[in-house]
């Protein structure tokens, strides 16, 4: 095998119901997760020794300043611990070409690893009935993040725990997004702690969170209009205490007509949920002109998980 080029997506969260501090640091979540057709690229090769490279993909206005590219890049630890259960060495060039917004609450790191565990297994194990299927891959991509399984996964899916355990969710059609995203990035632990104190601070105690009924029937039934009126986001007051800019884009895609309008994951980025493919560009057309964001992109979900291309 001489080289594995492999595609991971970017998520949005369509519903983010954040519920009490755990005891490990974590929060209990129902998290739904939805891929779009942003995605990052990861190409594995061999090599004397572990490599990391990063590159902007052509189309893409990604900074890439920050992320790593060392042993600490989240694709790197991907490949050391598939190189360890198949008890080779992690000697490896990874190529990575980033699409996904950094630090942009769109899980690129967590693409990136996804698409890297999926390219090492395949590269030091190219048998039909590999050691490592998807449930290893999956578990092994817990360790590294809990948005990794996701972007393993792919589709749209409801996390609960952390966001690692996943169910595949029921979906209908095509939903068209535009994301507006910012520069600079923001923290998710700095993000998720700020969470807390707001709700320290409003004597609000987190409940457990439970799945959004409206949200799986519009799912289910391809309902844009109920989508829209089912996106909801715990961290983005958070977000907005940490980042009040944001408030502005939010509204200029409201104005200009978005079916749904949210912060992404931890943030920064916005995403907008539009009628339909045209809607979609008119979305983004407007969003250009209001220069309430760094770069606006269209893409389309739900998008499948890590692949082999
Ligand atoms: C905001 C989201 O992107 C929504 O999908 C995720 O919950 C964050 O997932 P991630 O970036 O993979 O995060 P991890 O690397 O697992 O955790 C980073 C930090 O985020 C916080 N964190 C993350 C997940 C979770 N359920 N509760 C948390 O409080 C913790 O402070 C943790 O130390
Ligand atoms: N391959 C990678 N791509 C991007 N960032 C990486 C990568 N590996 C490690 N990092 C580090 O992780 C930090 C967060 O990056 P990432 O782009 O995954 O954030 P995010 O999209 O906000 O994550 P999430 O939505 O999962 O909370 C970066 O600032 C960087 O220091």
């Amino acid at each position: 095998m001489t080289a594995v080029t492999v595609r991971a997506p970017a998520k949005v969260n369509l519903q983010l119901a954040v519920g009490p501090l755990r005891g490990d640091g974590y929060h209990d979540l129902v998290n739904v997760f939805h891929a779009v057709s942003l995605v990052d690229e990861v190409t594995a090769a061999p090599a004397g020794r572990l490599e990391v490279t990063v590159e902007a993909a052509p189309s893409a206005r990604v900074a890439i300043e920050g992320v790593p590219v060392d042993g600490d890049n989240l694709a790197a630890r991907a490949a050391r611990l598939v190189a360890a259960r198949l008890g080779v060495e992690p000697q490896v060039s990874l190529r990575i070409r980033k699409a996904i917004p950094v630090a942009g609450g769109m899980a690129g790191g967590s693409a990136d690893a996804a698409a890297a565990l999926v390219a090492c297994a395949r590269l030091w194990d190219d048998r039909d009935d590999p050691l490592l299927g998807r449930d290893d891959l999956l578990e092994i991509g817990a360790a590294l993040g809990s948005d990794v399984p996701f972007a393993v996964l792919g589709g749209t899916a409801v996390g609960l725990g952390r966001g690692e355990r996943l169910t595949p969710a029921l979906t209908r059609g095509t939903f068209h997004w535009v994301f507006a995203t910012a520069d600079g990035g923001l923290s998710t632990p700095a993000v998720y702690a700020e969470c807390d104190r707001l709700r320290e601070e409003h004597g609000e105690p987190a409940a457990m969170p439970e799945v959004s009924q409206a949200l799986m029937t519009a799912l289910a039934t391809g309902d844009v209009k109920g989508l829209g009126a089912a996106l909801t986001n715990d961290l983005q007051p958070a977000a907005l205490r940490l980042r009040p800019s944001l408030d502005r884009t939010l509204a200029a895609g409201r104005d200009a007509g978005a079916i749904g309008a949210l912060v992404s994951g931890s943030g920064p980025t916005c995403a907008f949920l539009a009628e339909s493919e045209g809607h979609a560009a008119d979305l983004a057309a407007a969003l250009e002109g209001a220069g309430v964001a760094r770069s606006v992109v269209r893409a389309q979900g739900p998008y499948p998980g890590a692949t082999i291309i």
